[in-house]
């Protein structure tokens, strides 16, 4: 099939490259003429791993333009994976899908099936059915179609092409859109969930809202344990090991970050508050994930009575690993807190860079060795494996000091010990 994809981010760009693996034809067009010009000459602007070897693979059948439009105009299957941020209230900044419709209403002079890959709120798909509408659009010409993204950043293909289901939110009266995905995703294995346009956007945000529960529970969870002597591993293998409970999404860290999470947890607050729901769980959940850089904090001024001057090295930029994406990253709201304490902070991260306006007060280095050096204190803040396998004894001989604050759990204690360094974490005793 003929495929047009808008948004050229982490979505749109794996989107485009398994669609292409799949046989289908693609267009990934973008707005972001740079972007496009880049992804032309070969180069894949963000860090994915495999994606730069699956577009590289697919090549013959996978374009990139930054004419939108014209490529609307020529596909009969549109994908819509445009960003969908938080605006400064909470709620979802839908101006990148608003500007999809008015393209689309543009571009439509024969039938189309839009699908909605990007993450908006309840109702959104509705909308966009009735906006077109609105601007004189025959609804003969098209249906909208909601089929939300579940994959990871750092798993992104496997994810995409393996995933646990695929959902499609459709509306009654739609008999042609069924067909059209379930033959677009046909050498794909996974169960269909269909439901209306609201349920597949419900089902989106109460996956993301769920799992970032789980952290905010296991987080709170570890604040008990750490006045109890317990260790939250030994707690999190406990308790996973029922399989109504699972042993996934249960690792106490600095919080969850990432694109995601925050933005639709709180997102999803919003949608209860504005039909009178008072989501009171969402909220906690948010609270706690809130506090949890604060909590790390604590926990060092146990040992550091005071900040500045202190030489703090952080490992770690993006919001987890394998990804350069610092979206909300605790890690970079780690480095902000350390670094208004007066702190001299010196960072690594194996992809990610810290936001501009960060590098004048905070040093990045190329070398890990190098963000080490005369450290008073090194934190983890991202769980690359990198860091996990570090040479405590080299580590410690590069630092001034003996501090190591493990905020992702992904060390183990004694071995951190063994080299001379004192271990800090929340319920790793
Ligand atoms: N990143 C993830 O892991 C992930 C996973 C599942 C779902 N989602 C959802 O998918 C959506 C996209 O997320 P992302 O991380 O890929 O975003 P992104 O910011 O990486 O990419 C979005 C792209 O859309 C382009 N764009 C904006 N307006 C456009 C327009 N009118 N026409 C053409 N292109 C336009 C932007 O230039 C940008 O390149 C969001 O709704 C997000 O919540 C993201
Ligand atoms: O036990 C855990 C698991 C994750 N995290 C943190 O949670 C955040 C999110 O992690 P993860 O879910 O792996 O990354 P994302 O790429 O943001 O993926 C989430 O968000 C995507 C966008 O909606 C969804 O598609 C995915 O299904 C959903 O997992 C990161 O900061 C992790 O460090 C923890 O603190 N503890």
């Amino acid at each position: 099939m003929e495929i047009c994809v808008i948004g050229a981010g982490y979505v749109g760009l794996t989107t485009a490259a398994v669609l292409a693996d799949l046989g289908h034809t693609i267009c990934c067009v973008d707005t972001n003429s740079e972007k496009i010009k880049q992804l032309k000459r070969g180069e894949v602007p963000i860090y994915e791993p495999g994606l730069s070897e699956l577009i590289s693979k697919n090549k013959d059948r996978l374009t990139f333009s930054s004419k939108v439009v014209e490529n609307i105009q020529k596909t009969a299957v549109i994908f819509i994976a445009v960003g969908t941020p938080s605006l400064a209230d909470g709620r979802t900044d839908l101006t990148y899908i608003q500007s999809v419709v008015d393209e689309i209403a543009e571009g439509i002079k024969s039938y189309k099936t839009i699908i909605t890959k990007s993450t908006v709120p309840p109702g959104t798909n509705e909308n966009i059915y009735k906006m077109l509408k609105e601007t004189g659009v025959d609804p003969k010409l098209f249906n909208v179609v909601s089929n939300p993204e579940f994959l990871r950043e750092g798993s992104a293909i496997s994810d995409m092409i393996k995933p646990d289901k695929i959902v499609v939110g459709k509306q009654q009266e739609d008999q042609k859109s069924l067909s059209v995905v379930k033959n677009i995703y046909k050498n794909i294995n996974a169960p269909f969930i269909i439901t209306s346009l609201n349920g597949a956007e419900m089902i989106k945000y109460t996956s993301n809202a769920f799992l970032a529960t789980k952290i905010s529970f296991i987080n709170e969870i570890a604040r008990i344990c750490d006045k109890y002597n317990v260790n939250i591993e030994d707690v999190s293998k406990g308790i996973g090991t029922d399989p109504r409970i699972s042993p996934h999404f249960l690792s106490s860290g600095i919080g969850y970050g990432g694109s995601c999470f925050p933005k639709d947890v709180r997102s999803l607050e919003h949608s209860a508050l504005d039909r009178n729901v008072t989501p009171q769980l969402l909220q906690a959940v948010q609270a706690v994930n809130h506090s949890q850089v604060n909590l790390y904090i604590d926990k060092l001024s146990v040992f550091i009575d005071d900040f500045s001057e202190k030489t703090i090295a952080v490992l770690g930029v993006a919001f987890k690993p394998n990804t350069d994406d610092i979206r909300y990253s605790p890690a970079v709201s780690l480095i902000e807190k350390l670094s208004s304490l007066g702190s001299i902070v010196q960072t690594y991260d194996p992809k990610a860079l810290l936001p501009l306006a960060m590098m004048e007060m905070v040093s990045q280095h190329i070398k890990l060795e190098q963000a080490i050096m005369n450290a008073d204190c090194v934190v983890i803040a991202t769980d690359w494996d990198e860091f996990k396998q570090l040479n405590w004894l080299k580590v410690k001989e590069l630092m001034k000091g003996k501090y190591i604050l493990d905020a992702r759990n992904c060390i183990e204690p004694q071995v951190v010990r063994d080299a001379g360094l004192t271990y800090i974490g929340v319920a790793r005793p």
